[in-house]
């Protein structure tokens, strides 16, 4: 009998390190995939086509938008992104352990269609090294950094939503407490499916 992945859905302001620590999470456990999601933000210095985002023009976004492909989308920092309902629909069928590294509004739609995803928040420790993270990563223009520390504070407002909120002061102990939660929430599912299928049933998990 095949069962549905489960569906983890990270989010963060800007800075806190949630691509470093969904990087370093799927680069340990070999049972979750990202998914890659579309974006009208310009790439930056690093990025490559189809590994952090697809980039498309706002055109192509609205045509996505009008055609149904987005599982959720918003506008982030004057910019559009969204999930593509295709690739999450596929894998989570399929058995795969799915995570999304989207903001807080994407993640306020996903838990609308999927009630059983796990809400993860990061935190940074303090406003000034959310800063400080912004700008050593030196990727953004001044500007961008201004107007995305702006938008934490109203990001930050929406953790009380999730269903765990983790503070990344320490890489090391921010990456354990988020293993631990995908694990239990795979413990989870794991003890139910082995329940007797009238419980199992019951639960309206199947
Ligand atoms: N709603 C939604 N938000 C997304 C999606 N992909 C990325 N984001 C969020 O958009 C925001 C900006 O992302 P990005 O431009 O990569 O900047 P970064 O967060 O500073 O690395 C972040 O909060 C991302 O989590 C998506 O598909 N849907
Ligand atoms: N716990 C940490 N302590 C110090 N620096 C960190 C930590 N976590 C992430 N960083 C650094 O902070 C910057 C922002 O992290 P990033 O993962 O890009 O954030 P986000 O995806 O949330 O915008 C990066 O330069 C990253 O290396």
């Amino acid at each position: 009998m095949d069962y549905p992945g489960n569906l983890f859905v990270v989010a963060a302001p800007s800075g806190a390190g949630k691509s470093s620590l969904v990087k370093a999470l799927l680069e340990l456990d070999s049972h979750l995939v990202v998914s890659i999601s579309h974006t009208t933000r310009a790439p930056r210095g690093q990025e490559q086509e189809g590994r952090e985002y697809y980039f498309i023009d706002d055109a192509t976004f609205r045509e996505k938008i009008s055609r149904g492909d987005f599982l959720e989308h918003a506008e982030v920092h004057g910019n559009r992104y969204g999930t593509s309902r295709a690739e999450v629909e596929k894998r989570i069928a399929g058995g795969e352990d799915v995570i999304l590294e989207i903001d807080y509004q994407g993640a306020l739609q996903i838990k609308q269609i999927f009630p059983n995803a796990v809400l993860i928040f990061i935190l940074p420790p303090s406003w000034d090294e959310l800063a400080q993270r912004l700008t050593r990563r030196g990727e953004d223009h001044p500007e961008v950094i201004a107007e995305r520390l702006k938008n934490a504070r109203i990001e930050v407002a929406q953790a009380r939503h999730f269903d765990f909120v983790i503070i990344n002061a320490l890489f090391e102990t921010a990456l354990f407490d988020l293993k631990a939660i995908v694990h239990s929430q795979r413990l989870k599912y794991a003890a139910l499916r082995r329940s007797k299928p009238s419980v199992f049933a019951a639960l309206n998990l199947d």
